[in-house]
């Protein structure tokens, strides 16, 4: 990876605290066996740029009779694969056991799903089996584009003593035909952003899409509007997945993702900046063009007053302007704007001259 600046910093305790950095959390939907849950770690840890992985242990499933994940059995697994990577781990949970079923196994991050979030009652529960603990929370956004029910969720945390809270983006439930499973709906999150300009509010593309094919492309829609980092769905081999098999990235899909987004970015800050230096010196010159256009046009006001010539000369005027539109044309310039233009050029020059003439009849008549 080229983009060194933006990389996870090794051995470092990951915070979701805002910072320059992405925060980017990946890994399975599901945790599914302690060898798919070692594999995903170390591919991950290589990509160098991943601060936690995840891995779904209590699934909310939509349909009964799905997998609905392996519980406590699952998080031992994680702890282990944790000790034995050093990959800092996250988990969905949804009631009160779960938080200290998580925080018995070690579990680093834990977020609250969007079901979860749409009740408040179960929220309150989470928030007091927090009170007094440390630990970094993720809540999504509730079904419902209802911002103040993301943002209620996110004060109940706040107000039972959780220091780090951010938010997830997953969109928001349709019920009409739509090529993504969840509607992005992205203006609902940048309001939760402007309101709170100090929380981290990443987005999950996985979610949002629900299918691999699109995850790209959310990607850099949400680092393009300001989100703060991504939550991506990365399985050794989705095809085989126990649970959303069709929206999770390989390994390799998910290293070229943030290959893609982040150098990609750097690549068009360093151009922007050429060529935004280009803009800066263009724009001095046509400054001094303008100044020394100026200073002429003054000149010329004092050989008229001197010999009584009128300032405004139409004919000389068109002149100019009709060698500047064919000049402009050739060049690519419209010619109504370089009509506006060079108007407008033509108004300070009569007003600089007008100043000039004004102050010699002054003098002539008072001096
Ligand atoms: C400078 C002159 O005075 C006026 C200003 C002009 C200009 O800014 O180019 C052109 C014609 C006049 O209306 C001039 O007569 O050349």
């Amino acid at each position: 990876m080229a983009n060194e600046k933006l990389k996870t910093e090794e051995g470092t305790n990951p915070s979701i605290q805002k910072d320059a950095k992405p925060l980017i959390i990946a890994g399975p939907c599901s945790a599914e066996s302690p060898q798919q849950l070692v594999e995903v770690a170390q591919e991950l840890k290589k990509n160098g740029f991943v601060n936690y992985m995840r891995a779904g242990v209590w699934k909310p499933r939509t349909t009964p009779n799905s997998f609905e994940g392996y519980g406590t059995e699952a998080l031992i697994w994680l702890n282990q694969v944790k000790q034995e990577t050093g990959m800092p781990f996250a988990t969905e949970v949804a009631t009160e056991r779960h938080v200290y079923e998580c925080l018995k196994f070690g579990a680093d991050l834990l977020w609250i799903g969007a079901r979860t979030v749409s009740n408040p009652f179960a929220i309150q529960e989470i928030a007091s089996a927090l009170r007094g603990v440390q630990i970094p929370v993720l809540v999504k956004n509730p079904l419902s584009p209802d911002l103040k029910l993301w943002e209620g969720a996110i004060n109940r945390l706040r107000l039972a003593g959780v220091k780090e809270v951010g938010a997830i983006h997953r969109g928001f439930t349709v019920w009409h035909a739509s090529p993504f499973r969840n509607f992005p709906m992205w203006e609902v999150a940048l309001q939760l952003k402007a309101n709170n300009p100090e929380l981290r509010v990443i987005s999950d593309p996985s979610h949002i899409s629900g299918d691999a094919q699109y995850i790209e492309l959310l990607s850099n829609r949400a680092i393009n509007l300001g989100f703060d980092g991504l939550m991506v769905e990365v399985h050794p081999n989705p095809k085989i997945a126990l649970s959303d098999a069709k929206q999770q990235l390989t390994p390799n899909q998910f290293n070229l993702l943030i290959s893609n987004i982040f150098e990609a970015k750097q690549a068009n800050t360093e151009l922007m900046n050429e060529l935004r230096a280009e803009i800066d010196a263009l724009d001095e010159l046509l400054v001094w063009a303008l100044s020394n256009r100026m200073a002429i046009a003054t000149e010329i006001a004092r050989v008229k007053s001197e010999t009584g010539q009128k300032i405004i000369q139409p004919d000389r005027w068109n002149e100019v302007l009709n060698r500047v539109i064919g000049k402009g044309h050739k060049m690519g310039l419209r010619t109504d704007f370089v009509k506006r233009l060079f108007n407008s050029i033509h108004r300070e020059s009569l007003q600089t001259q007008e100043a000039i003439t004004q102050n010699r009849t002054e003098m002539v008549k008072f001096g």
